[in-house]
């Protein structure tokens, strides 16, 4: 490690033993205390929650010492990342849920095949940080989380991120150290390539490694469950799509671009049964490929945004985590092809996607942010970056609807 010159000396060790911020705690607990008495009177409510849960998270921060949380990050959070893959992958989280009570390692290792002496470490470890319930020696019962880790959309993830991409993670300081410490925004040159010496995008990445399904079903994953941009208190969907739509039956009215196996179009047929037109869905012929169980109402249509686009004057074409993954350079071609189907006064384009604010911004997209830059050398926008990356490619944007802290938002557009 080398230290800048002029640094100031290295602080008294203590610090390291001490509480993060003791003074705070009391103001803290009167705060959970209000926010927890709130909450029980509206259990259902979305930010109230997230709220008790920011506060809780300042209180941990608090009263950790810099050497506990340094070795949750370095030890524990890896720890619990890998275990919790090895017993997904071995099928350890469908045998407990399956029986849903107390379960022996025992038991886990003989249905999975795993080794009993192994799999006790790891239950122990998922135990010790909450994943698990211990009730007794070596006996687990689970938790909603562990139960929910049976199913793909939540599990499929770790596979995905833990055995996909951890190696360009960790590479990423060695590829940012090769470019003299500056931030690339270049898909040809990305941490990814770097890492695993392949000529790929991580989409073909990780489908190169058979996890093509796992990326799927995380992304369904990610959007479960936070307000959604088609609901009524985000944007009315009524006024400013359907109202003035085209009727004809074959007219095109939502167009999902990059819309993976088509949870988004699923959900909006569900809020929105009585839409006109066609839904459509489109994505690279080996993600089509593999849409199962869709609403047969949603054509499927294999199709690459690098050429050009085969529905014209749709009502929307919408767009959502697609452009994050690409620098401007990228998506200035995406865009094109999209402007070009656009009918001028009719059409919109409607970008579903984080827009960072200057400040303030919410953990889960700071964390997007982060993990796009090492995977994919682009980055989320703020918007300012949107308006930079739109404008010139012909849109105008109308408005920014926001989903509220932690949720995408979704920025209209229309042909300037
Ligand atoms: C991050 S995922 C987002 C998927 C979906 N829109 C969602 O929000 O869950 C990006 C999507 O872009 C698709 N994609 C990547 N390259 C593409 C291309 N050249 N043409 C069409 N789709 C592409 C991927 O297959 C993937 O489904």
């Amino acid at each position: 490690m080398t230290i800048p010159n002029g640094a100031s000396p290295a602080p008294n060790a203590s610090i390291a033993t001490s509480p993060n911020d003791l003074p705070s705690v009391p103001a803290i607990l009167n705060q959970i205390s209000a926010q927890g008495a709130h909450l029980s009177t509206t259990p259902q409510d979305y930010d109230s929650r997230l709220q008790l849960l920011a506060s809780a998270r300042a209180l941990v921060q608090a009263l950790e010492t810099p050497r506990e949380t340094m070795i949750k990050h370095i030890w524990a959070q890896p720890a619990v990342q890998v275990g919790i893959t090895m017993m997904y992958e071995a099928g350890v989280f469908h045998v407990m849920a399956k029986k849903d009570g107390p379960i022996t390692v025992e038991e886990c290792a003989e249905a999975t095949k795993m080794d009993p002496k192994l799999l006790a470490r790891l239950m122990r470890h998922l135990g010790s940080m909450g994943y698990l319930i211990e009730t007794g020696v070596d006996e687990y019962a689970p938790t909603n989380f562990s139960r929910a880790m049976s199913l793909r959309i939540i599990g499929d993830g770790y596979p995905c991120i833990i055995n996909g991409l951890f190696n360009t993670l960790s590479k990423f300081g060695e590829f940012t150290k090769a470019h003299d410490n500056k931030m690339v925004l270049n898909h040809t040159d990305t941490a990814l390539r770097h890492a695993e010496k392949v000529d790929m995008d991580v989409f073909t990445w990780l489908r190169s490694m058979g996890l093509g399904a796992h990326l799927n079903n995380h992304m369904a994953g990610y959007h479960q469950g936070r307000p959604s941009w088609m609901d009524a208190n985000v944007y009315p969907v009524e006024e400013r799509l359907a109202k003035g739509a085209d009727t004809s039956h074959d007219a095109p009215f939502l167009v999902d671009i990059g819309g993976s196996t088509g949870h988004d179009l699923a959900e909006f047929l569900t809020k929105h049964p009585r839409h006109p037109g066609k839904l459509i869905l489109e994505d690279l012929p080996v993600v089509i490929d593999h849409v199962q169980q869709l609403d047969s109402r949603i054509e499927r249509v294999p199709y690459d945004f690098h050429t050009e686009q085969p529905h014209k004057g749709a009502r929307a074409y919408y767009m959502h985590s697609v452009l994050h993954d690409w620098p401007d350079d990228v998506c200035a071609s995406i865009l094109k092809n999209v402007v070009a189907a656009m009918k001028p006064g009719y059409s919109r384009l409607l970008v579903n996607e984080c827009v960072i604010p200057d400040r303030g911004a919410d953990w889960q997209a700071t964390a997007l942010d982060v993990m796009i830059m090492i995977e994919f050398s682009a980055k989320e926008r703020t918007l300012a970056d949107w308006s930079r990356l739109l404008e010139p490619a012909g849109l105008r944007i109308m408005n920014v609807w926001s989903g509220g802290d932690g949720a995408e938002s979704l920025i209209e557009c229309q042909l300037a």
